[in-house]
């Protein structure tokens, strides 16, 4: 279980998340949905260690990450999938997968294995740079990226931007079989609402840094989605 206990983050004196808390189960998909500013990417950050924490506590399976830096909290099973992708453009797939897995060099063979059963379109592509590959194509290769770790917990920002409508129902798809395979906890950051609807199991809604709304994904209702969501 991930549990975010109390989390507030600041740039410089501004607060930009105050006060967050909420818990993922292994059998849960979560999706952090807000309008732009709100806080999101910057409570995922907190979450990997890339920004430091102003209060409170991340614990993923009984241990504290809090006081760990972010390449720790990766060996103890946090993956992240950063907005905008952040593929290395010059190296191959098979490099970007790769270098993604230094740490887990015995399994090296096998991790690339399961992220090809998940992704097979990298087969095709293996040899060639990813900054070639098309948005659908990168955002594959970032999801396999994260799985290369064999992570005890995900976390995606955004990971329909700039994507094609039929890869985004694909990758949808793809992220249920992930998780009904490896059964731990996900996070999305997510401004698709059919996607986010789609995925999640329960939703919590950011505004100026704080959740105001939260449940079961069936309940997210027009009335929430008119009031913090719509632009
Ligand atoms: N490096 C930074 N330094 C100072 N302020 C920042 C920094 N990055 C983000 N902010 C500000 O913090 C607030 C929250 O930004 P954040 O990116 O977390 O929001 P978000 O909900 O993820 O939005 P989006 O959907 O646009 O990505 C915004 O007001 C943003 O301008």
């Amino acid at each position: 279980m991930l549990e975010i206990c109390n989390v507030s983050v600041n740039y410089g004196q501004s607060r930009v998340v105050n006060n967050v808390s909420f818990q993922v189960e292994p059998l849960e998909k979560m999706v952090i949905l807000g309008r732009n500013g709100v806080g999101k990417t910057t409570l995922l950050k907190s979450i990997i260690g890339l920004l430091p924490l102003q209060n409170g506590k991340i614990i993923l399976n009984n241990e504290d990450l809090s006081g760990l830096k972010a390449y720790e909290r990766a060996i103890s099973g946090v993956a992240y999938v950063p907005q905008g992708r952040e593929i290395i453009p010059h190296l191959t797939v098979r490099e970007n997968l790769e270098l993604a897995a230094l740490a887990h060099t015995k399994e090296i063979t096998q991790r690339m294995e399961e992220v090809f059963e998940y992704f097979p379109i990298l087969t095709e592509h293996l040899h060639r740079k990813g900054g070639v590959l098309s948005g659908g194509q990168q955002q594959q290769l970032a999801i396999g990226r994260a799985l290369m770790s064999h992570p005890q917990a995900l976390l995606l920002d955004e990971p329909t931007e700039g994507i094609q409508p039929n890869v985004v129902a694909e990758i949808a798809n793809i992220l249920i079989r992930i998780h009904r395979k490896m059964l731990i906890p996900i996070i999305i950051v997510e401004q698709n609402l059919k996607f986010a609807r789609k995925l999640a199991d329960r939703f919590v809604v950011m505004q100026k840094g704080e959740i105001v709304a939260s449940g079961k994904s069936g309940e997210l209702t027009d009335e929430i989605i008119h009031k913090y969501l719509t632009v």
